[in-house]
């Protein structure tokens, strides 16, 4: 196992022995205190099933916004010793749904616990009132009551609607439904705007949460009625208690909420987090090129003072000309030296052509267009002026899925499709680092990228072109070595590429190095890299 696997694997196991630790703490805490001895006879285990959830829930909806406190990722990743730890950081979004879809389950485990808690302190009323334990414990009233249900015309569902602890737990359970639902993979991935509006709902979710202990509903005998009631001296007498000295009536006390304590310092920090997107915002950033790529893709280069990157970290856009409350993430495809940064970004849907026809580039990437005639025919068209450009608001960097590039002699790096963005910065900082003469552990890079067609290359290859050449120009020819797949193609491309096989440059890419046909054999290209840097 690899360091990143093993920090992975230790993170989750101590992550499930503190929920093992509340969990079990908790269940055996209302399972045997002295305290809980009434409120069992009332409610026997499902107290303790209620309540252990309940402190499993406190730990993991503290947890759950950190991994989407993409500033605070950022603060932590720049402060992290070590590159496996670092790694762990990029997984956030996965800690973020682990940690939902527990907290999911210890919801439904502790809602069917009080579904069989509010039952039963209905049943307790019902049961004949002079001769029943629970009939004498639900006629307690006054402060030291112990029945919540403080008559017996409360049903369970009255409770529900009446209770802050009632309330505030079906707001939160409906919004909890409507966050997982609207996260399903195929609604993010097809309405991805529902799934971030809906999002939204966490906040009344987390609001919710915070009053949920506020009515203090799970009662306990307190210190002081412990000292002078002893349940397992008094349980039976209930019909002389208060009548005799030895067995007063006991007095309960609610349970002060918890749980505001554990979230209240996630919430300021998501909120700060908020905050600090509004503020970059408004600040301004100014778009100084645009430039319309074959295979619909649209490179916009940008300007924004004091912005500082590492090499592939990505950042989101928002346009507030387009749609004010979407952001949109884009890898940087400049390196961190250019007193510039951009990003390459593929036409594929409403936000992305909005983009483009803001940019003026409408009929450009029409459906089907966005190909090199479309570049083409835009390079002949007047430009629009810089002034005459969206305004764009730009929140980040964020992430480093490449930084540790430079930390390894050897590096391989894998894309598919535009996924190929952060290797351009990777590329463009590795050149500037060689020929500057600048201290670089790194000396060879592979690249495999992986694409559909033929055009998506256009926009890449001339980097890679130029750097073949530069690298030769300064004698490091085998710094880079890139291994490029075309995984679709048609029958006259196969056929324009067969006829030219014998050519020296690449008849796609026009660099030395040649395209391969569909896609790579890992087990055979691995071995290839494992033999080549063996010993
Ligand atoms: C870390 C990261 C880096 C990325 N880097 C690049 C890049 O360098 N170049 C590039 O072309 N694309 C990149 N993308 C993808 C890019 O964000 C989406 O293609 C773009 O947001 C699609 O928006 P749309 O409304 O035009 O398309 P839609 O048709 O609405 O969505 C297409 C796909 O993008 C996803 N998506 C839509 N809106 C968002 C959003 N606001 N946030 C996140 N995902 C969204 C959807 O789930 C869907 O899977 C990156 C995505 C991520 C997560
Ligand atoms: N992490 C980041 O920084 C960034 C991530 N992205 C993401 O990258 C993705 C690229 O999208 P797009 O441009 O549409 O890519 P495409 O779907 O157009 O191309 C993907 C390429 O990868 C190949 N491929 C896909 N899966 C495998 C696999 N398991 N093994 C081998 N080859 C595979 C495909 O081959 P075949 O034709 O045989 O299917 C195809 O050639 C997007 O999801 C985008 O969000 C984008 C930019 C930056
Ligand atoms: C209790 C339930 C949940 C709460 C309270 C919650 C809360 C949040 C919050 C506050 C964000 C930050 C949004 C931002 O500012 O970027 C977020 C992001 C996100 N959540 Fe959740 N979430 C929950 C459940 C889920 C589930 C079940 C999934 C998926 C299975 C999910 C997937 C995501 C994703 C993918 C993001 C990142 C969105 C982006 O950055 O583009 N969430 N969540």
């Amino acid at each position: 196992m690899s360091a990143s696997e093993i920090s992975t694997a230790l993170l989750v196991v101590a992550w499930l022995a503190i929920n093992g630790y509340f969990f079990i703490s908790s269940f055996y805490h209302f399972e045997n205190k002295e305290e809980y001895f009434y409120t069992r006879k009332m409610l026997k285990s499902a107290l303790a099933w209620a309540r252990a959830p309940a402190a499993c829930l406190n730990f993991n909806l503290f947890l759950l916004l950190l991994p989407v406190c993409r500033n605070l990722l950022s603060v932590c990743r720049g402060i992290c010793p070590c590159q496996f730890l670092r790694h762990q950081l990029d997984d956030n979004i996965i800690c973020h749904q682990l940690l939902a879809w527990t907290v999911t389950l210890l919801t439904a485990v502790h809602i069917i616990a009080h579904v069989f808690n509010l039952e039963r302190y209905a049943g307790a009323w019902s049961a004949d009132e002079n001769n029943t334990l629970l009939g004498a414990l639900s006629r307690i009233d006054g402060n030291g009551y112990l029945n919540p249900m403080r008559n017996e015309n409360m049903t369970p569902l009255l409770a529900s609607v009446t209770t802050v602890a009632g309330i505030t737990g079906i707001v939160a359970t409906i919004c909890l439904f409507l966050l997982l639902s609207s996260s399903m993979t195929l609604i993010r991935r097809s309405f991805f705007e529902l799934f971030w509006l809906t999002h939204h709902l966490s906040a009344i979710f987390y609001i919710a949460i915070a009053f949920h202990g506020y009515g203090r509903i799970v009662r306990g005998q307190t210190p002081e009625s412990l000292k002078n009631h002893d349940p397992d001296i008094c349980s039976d007498k209930f019909n002389n208690w208060g009548s005799n000295t030895t067995c007063p009536l006991p007095q309960f006390v609610g349970l002060p909420p918890k749980t505001w304590k554990w979230i209240l310092a996630p919430m300021v920090l998501y909120a700060l987090e908020r905050g600090l997107r509004f503020y970059r915002a408004q600040q301004t950033v100014a778009i100084t090129r645009v430039v319309c790529h074959p295979s619909r893709v649209l490179e916009l280069r940008l300007r924004k003072r004091g912005f500082h990157a590492g090499v592939g970290q990505y950042v989101f856009l928002c346009i507030p000309s387009l749609r004010s409350l979407e952001w949109h993430p884009f890898t940087l495809t400049s390196a961190p030296e250019d007193d510039y940064f951009s990003v390459h970004v593929r036409v594929v849907g409403d936000w992305t052509e909005g983009l483009a026809k803001v940019c003026g580039m409408a009929e450009e990437f029409e459906e089907g267009a966005g190909n090199a005639e479309g570049c083409e025919r835009h390079k002949r068209k007047p430009k629009l002026d810089t002034w005459q450009l969206p305004f764009v608001a730009v929140d980040g960097p964020f992430g480093s899925p490449a930084d540790a590039v430079f930390e390894y002699n050897t590096s391989v790096c894998i894309a598919g499709g535009i996924g190929v963005t952060p290797f351009a910065s990777v590329l463009k900082s590795t050149w500037n680092r060689v020929s500057r003469g600048s201290p670089l552990k790194l000396s060879k890079i592979y690249l495999f990228w992986l694409c559909r067609d033929t055009h998506a290359f256009e926009w890449f290859s001339e980097l890679l072109v130029a750097l073949e050449s530069q690298l030769t120009d300064i004698g490091r020819p085998e710094t880079l070595e890139y291994n490029i797949f075309l995984t679709a193609w048609d029958e006259n491309q196969a056929l324009h590429i067969a006829m030219r096989h014998e050519q020296e440059t690449d008849v796609i890419l026009g660099t030395k190095q040649k395209t391969s046909f569909g896609r790579p054999s890992w087990d055979r290209e691995f071995s290839r890299l494992v033999e080549k840097h063996q010993g």
